[in-house]
């Protein structure tokens, strides 16, 4: 008889830092209530979109995380032949995400953001700290992909509008409202106590008092962007999500946006990014199979 070897194979820092990426997508999904976009309670202002094609959406792009952290790895340093090599597995990443939704754009933006940032923390693994993996992940946006095709996206179509340069800006400029914002809200929140949910909230929220989110310049244009804005630091200002002022001012600005057609994703994929870096710095060292 032979017996069964129950020993489980420890996993490689390519499949820890993929597991991380995805749980940072559906914590992000998850979380509630997020002003007009999707979560456990509904659609917001989405009519494409649910929760369950957002979380067989993330779990679609496992494969293409370790891909990104292997070749991080194997490459082992800043520069083009990085660059590139991620910029292929990230299309591939969005037609694997596309098949999966049948054409629906559930990720585009989390692709591109938590690519940059797995393979930034690959590439160091005991470089744990928000703003060294950030500036790795900067250093690698600023750099060309030759092969990356240039569609009149509709991050290309507000960029001619208004000038706001988008996803790629944010990366070339080192997440600032990820270590500049949502970060410190995120421990400022914890710190008072106000219940982890509540804390992830107020990071969402202290992202979109700044962000120039694309996806609502292109759905609604200035007025949206600054209805996002004010209203989220309205929000911030009556005490945040844990408060009963703040919860009030929550829902006047989740009604105000979906009644614009005003979803914030680029603030949501800013939010899964935090999270993502949140667990790597709050664990000691990739490297250690601590997660
Ligand atoms: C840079 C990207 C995001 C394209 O940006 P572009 O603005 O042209 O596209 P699009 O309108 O589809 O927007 C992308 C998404 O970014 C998010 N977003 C919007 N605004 C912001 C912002 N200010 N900051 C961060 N993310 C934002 C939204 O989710 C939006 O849906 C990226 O998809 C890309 O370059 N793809 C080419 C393939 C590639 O190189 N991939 C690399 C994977 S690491
Ligand atoms: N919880 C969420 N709810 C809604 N969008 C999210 C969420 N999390 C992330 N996003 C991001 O929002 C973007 C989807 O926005 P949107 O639907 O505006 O995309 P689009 O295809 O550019 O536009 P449209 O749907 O107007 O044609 C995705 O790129 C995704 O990364």
């Amino acid at each position: 008889m032979h017996a069964f070897n129950l020993q489980a194979k420890p996993l490689s820092l390519a499949d820890r830092l993929a597991d991380l990426a995805v749980d940072a997508l559906i914590d992000e999904a998850d979380l509630s209530p997020k002003p007009a976009l999707v979560d456990r309670r509904g659609s917001g202002a989405h009519t494409d979109l649910h929760l369950g094609l957002m979380h067989a959406s993330a779990l679609s792009l496992w494969p293409a995380f370790k891909e990104m952290a292997e070749a991080a790895i194997e490459i082992g340093e800043i520069g083009s032949p990085l660059r590139e090599a991620i910029g292929l597995i990230g299309r591939e990443g969005e037609q694997v995400m596309l098949a999966t939704t049948h054409g629906v754009n559930t990720h585009r933006g989390a692709i591109w953001a938590l690519g940059l940032l797995v393979a930034a923390a690959a590439l160091e693994p005991e470089s744990t700290a928000a703003g060294s993996i950030a500036l790795r992940a900067a250093r690698l946006a600023l750099l060309d992909d030759r092969h990356a095709p240039r569609p009149l996206s509709h991050g290309a179509q507000v960029a001619q509008r208004y000038g706001a340069r988008g996803a790629r800006e944010e990366a070339q400029l080192g997440f600032p409202a990820v270590t500049q914002r949502a970060l410190p809200q995120l421990k400022r929140s914890r710190a008072a106590g106000h219940g982890e949910q509540n804390a992830r909230l107020d990071a969402l929220l202290a992202i979109m008092t700044r962000l120039a989110d694309t996806c609502v310049l292109y759905r609604a244009g200035e007025h949206g962007l600054h209805t996002m804005q004010r209203g989220a630091q309205a929000v911030l200002d009556a005490g945040g999500s844990a408060s009963l002022g703040g919860r009030r001012r929550l829902h006047e600005l989740d009604q105000q946006l979906i009644a614009l057609n005003a979803s914030p994703g680029g603030a949501a994929d800013l939010l899964a990014a935090c999270l993502f870096i949140d667990r790597i710095e709050s664990r000691d060292g990739i490297n250690q199979g601590a997660f």
